[in-house]
């Protein structure tokens, strides 16, 4: 009989951290360096990366869950995330193709949990049921002072030529940004083990060779270049 071959795992990454920390950036920069290292790796997002969670994202981001308090939005964000779980994550990884997301649980923990107040005991009981096991393998928290971090976002609306009018969580004061900074460093303190903090206060190009000395670092696979 024909031995399975040894195959290693395919890895689940999730990058986390507050607005224009420059996520979506390096998630697009990180597939470059897995695709040169002939890793296949799916992009995706939270919340989103699927059609149903991408119309819950809508519904959110548009402001008109807002009314309805904290506890419901997380409880949207848990719906979106089965679905994206189910539909995209879990058959990724199983057929052995690395999913690196942009947010994913930790940021209901820091958004909804430690800054809008929803009680631990209820944003546990989501996370285990949308997760269903599939805890990220690492998540790399970039990190900056939101009030830099903002000037991008304003940068990024005037090159798309876009009127800066903040979705949900962008229109915060600035407080609460930096009180959400401080929930995302005491997430990453408490799972020291999956998760590493990187300045994101450097150019993209320092900023990719610092995430990629992480990953590879991680996943001594890459090394080798030998993912199978
Ligand atoms: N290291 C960097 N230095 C300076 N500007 C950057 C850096 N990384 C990204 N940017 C710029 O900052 C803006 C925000 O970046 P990006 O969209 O990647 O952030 P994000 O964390 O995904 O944002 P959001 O939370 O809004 O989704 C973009 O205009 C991007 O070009
Ligand atoms: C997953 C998730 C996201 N959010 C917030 C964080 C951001 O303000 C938006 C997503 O927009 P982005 O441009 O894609 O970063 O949603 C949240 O509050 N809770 C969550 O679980």
């Amino acid at each position: 009989m024909l031995e399975a071959p040894n195959r290693r795992p395919a890895r689940f990454i999730t990058f986390e951290g507050g607005e224009g920390v420059g996520k979506s950036t390096q998630v697009r920069r990180l597939l470059n360096n897995l695709a040169d290292h002939a890793v296949e790796a799916v992009r995706t997002r939270e919340p989103g990366g699927t059609p149903k969670a991408e119309a819950i994202r809508s519904f959110i981001l548009q402001g008109r869950s807002e009314a309805w308090g904290a506890g419901a939005e997380a409880v949207l964000f848990a719906a979106a995330r089965l679905d994206h779980v189910n539909q995209l994550i879990a058959p990724n990884l199983a057929k052995g193709t690395w999913v690196i997301s942009d947010r994913f649980c930790d940021s209901t923990r820091a958004y909804q949990g430690l800054t809008g107040g929803v009680d631990d005991r209820l944003i546990d009981a989501l996370e285990t049921l949308a997760l269903d096991g599939h805890t990220p393998d690492l998540t790399i928290v970039l990190d900056m002072d939101p009030a830099v971090a903002f000037k991008r976002v304003e940068q990024r609306a005037v090159e798309d030529g876009l009127q800066l009018t903040g979705d949900r969580f962008e229109k915060e004061e600035l407080d609460w940004h930096q009180r959400l900074r401080e929930n995302f460093l005491d997430i990453a303190a408490r799972n020291a083990d999956r998760c590493v903090v990187i300045s994101a206060e450097q150019d993209e190009a320092r900023l990719e060779a610092a995430i990629w000395e992480v990953v590879s670092g991680r996943f001594p696979e890459l090394q080798t270049g030998s993912v199978s």
